[in-house]
């Protein structure tokens, strides 16, 4: 996903290398000094002493800028790519994952933003590391050594104990994913728990209580632990100093001058080791967040061929559904739903009502209809002789308004409200003129009824122009005087006006309002018929 190339490396290269110099000049000033040699206790050490911070800060500032910059134009292009993907994801794959899996591909994005400086730091403090260890074997071989071997025996301790805690990390995690479960419950579903006093004891005392319990005993174990071995490194520290004043000296291997700059070598390279050992869980965190976003890209898999920009085309003659079979892919599980075949024509100016019992396949035959669901099998013919592809052309055709509809805070579409002439008649059409009084966007975008959302997406779909208006229990939410309108007067005068309708509805009383009915049973079509058929539509039973 963050591909570094050649010029990056350089990039962090050539910025590395003079801020490794300038601290390790600093370094180098303050042993002399601090060990009397006369060369450097010269009037004009302050300045150079001086010129080197100034530079080391301005060099750092640039860099720091440059970087900054090139993290976020990582993170915001990536941002992007990201959304790009979800638009074009097919629907079953959203259903089938979850729009969960988008917010954690998000907040993944947002880990992978600190990569760059992770690098840089990583870069810079193995350099400061080298140098020091350079520096220490210069004044004495056997004392780096003893140096180095202690710092590589603190920093093992550190993980080991580190990854020692893994399980119980994994565990506090799967805890959190079943809390954030009931807590989605708890606010989903405040109306349905406000109303029981039995369902709000036992989300607490059953699951949310016992849940955060074991949660609390586990995250402070593991808090106390990564705590204590965060100590490490500051008392490791202290012990490792300790050593080099009276152990090194001790054995012969270090006289007052080399101790003095040890010591002050240590303390300098402590923040570059104490970098390296926490960057651990910072990589760790990396590789978690890049598995999870390559499988997110894998799962979501752009589909290189659709056409992203359709043409409204209002040369619609007819529709023909030619076999077409559909089925939900479950994993491990036996009776899945299979819709089709199905072998189905629609004509212009049509009015069709599909009706079924519950789970017979309806909203799916919508969603092949409308292109959201690619059929596993058949063939859709459009205008009696273009073969279309279902997954882009369909909805140019198409507009539709589903039964969880939704009204967008913004507007999306190519149309505007604003002095349009034919949305005030609509506005005055659907009788939502007293409610909404203007023109302006935002006063169509307000919250609603659900009645009144639906009237409104009606607005919105009839602005779109398009010949087939696809419509899933859209009556359902009306009032008896409005379902009555809808049936008796807004269909036929769409049907009038040229539209081609097809209506999933319940609604037997207005049957006759269709030119024919459509009857699913088990996900196949067992009944086609017309509704000049008075006495075989009055028997249809759902
Ligand atoms: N995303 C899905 N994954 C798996 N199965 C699904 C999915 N959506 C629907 N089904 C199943 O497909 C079958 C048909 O569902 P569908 O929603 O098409 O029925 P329907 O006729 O519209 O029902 P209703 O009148 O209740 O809205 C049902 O058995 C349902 O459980």
């Amino acid at each position: 996903m963050f591909k570094f190339k050649k010029k990056d490396i350089l990039l962090v290269i050539l910025y590395a290398i003079p801020n490794t110099i300038l601290s390790f000049s600093v370094i180098y000033i303050i042993n002399n000094v601090l060990s009397g040699n006369q060369n450097f206790l010269r009037d004009y050490m302050i300045i150079v002493f001086s010129a080197i911070i100034v530079y080391s800060y301005l060099l750092n500032i640039v860099f720091q800028k440059g970087l900054n910059k090139y993290a976020f134009k990582i993170l915001y292009e990536n941002e992007k790519k990201l959304f790009d993907q979800i638009l074009k994801a097919p629907l079953i794959t959203l259903e089938n994952f979850g729009t969960q899996r988008f917010y954690t591909a998000m907040e993944d994005l947002r880990i992978f933003s600190n990569l760059p400086y992770v690098i840089t730091h990583t870069v810079s403090s193995l350099l400061m590391l080298v140098i020091g260890l350079i520096y220490m074997i210069s004044l004495s071989v056997p004392s780096a050594i003893v140096v180095s071997v202690l710092i590589v025996l603190l920093a093992l301790s550190y993980f080991i104990i580190m990854n020692s805690m893994s399980k119980e990390v994994a565990t506090l995690r799967k805890y959190n994913e079943h809390y954030y479960g009931y807590v989605n419950d708890l606010i989903r579903g405040f109306k349905e728990l406000k109303l029981s006093a039995n369902r709000r004891k036992n989300i607490m005392n059953e699951y949310l209580g016992p849940n955060r319990d074991a949660s609390e005993g586990l995250d402070f174990k593991i808090n106390y632990v990564f705590l204590s071995i965060n100590m490490i490194s500051q008392y490791g520290l202290h012990f490792l100093i300790a050593v080099v004043m009276f152990g090194l000296p001790a054995l012969g291997l270090l006289d007052r001058a080399g101790v003095i700059s040890y010591v002050v070598v240590i303390l300098f390279i402590s923040g570059p080791i104490n970098n390296l050992i926490n960057l651990q869980q910072t990589y760790t965190r990396f590789m978690v967040a890049n598995r999870r976003i390559k499988k997110f890209r894998k799962d979501f898999q752009i589909e290189e061929d659709r056409v992203d920009t359709p043409q409204i085309s209002t040369s619609f003659q007819s529709i023909e559904f030619k076999n077409i079979c559909f089925n939900y892919e479950e994993k491990n599980k036996e009776n899945t739903f299979t819709l089709g075949p199905v072998n189905l024509e629609v004509k212009k100016g049509e009015v069709i009502f599909i009706i079924g019992g519950n789970g017979s396949g309806k909203s799916t035959f919508i969603n092949i209809l409308t292109g959201l669901y690619q059929p596993s099998d058949g063939e859709i013919i459009v205008n009696e002789s273009s073969i279309i592809d279902p997954k882009s052309e369909l909805q140019n055709y198409m507009t539709a308004i589903f039964t969880n509809n939704h009204i967008f805070s913004k507007n999306y579409d190519d149309y505007k409200l604003e002095s349009n002439k034919e949305y005030q008649e609509l506005l005055k059409q659907m009788e939502l003129d007293v409610v909404v009084e203007d023109d302006k966007e935002e006063s169509a975008r307000r919250n609603f009824s659900k009645g009144q959302s639906k009237r409104m997406s009606m607005i919105f779909a009839l602005l779109e122009k398009k010949p087939v208006l696809i419509l899933d229990e859209w009556a359902a939410d009306q009032d008896p005087y409005f379902r009555k309108f809808f049936y008796e007067e807004l269909i036929p005068k769409f049907k009038k006006d040229g539209k081609t309708i097809i209506a999933v509805t319940h609604d037997d009383a207005y049957f006759n309002h269709a030119d024919r009915i459509i009857k699913f049973d088990f996900g196949k079509i067992i009944k086609d018929l017309k509704t000049e058929d008075k006495k075989q539509i009055k028997d249809l039973s759902i």
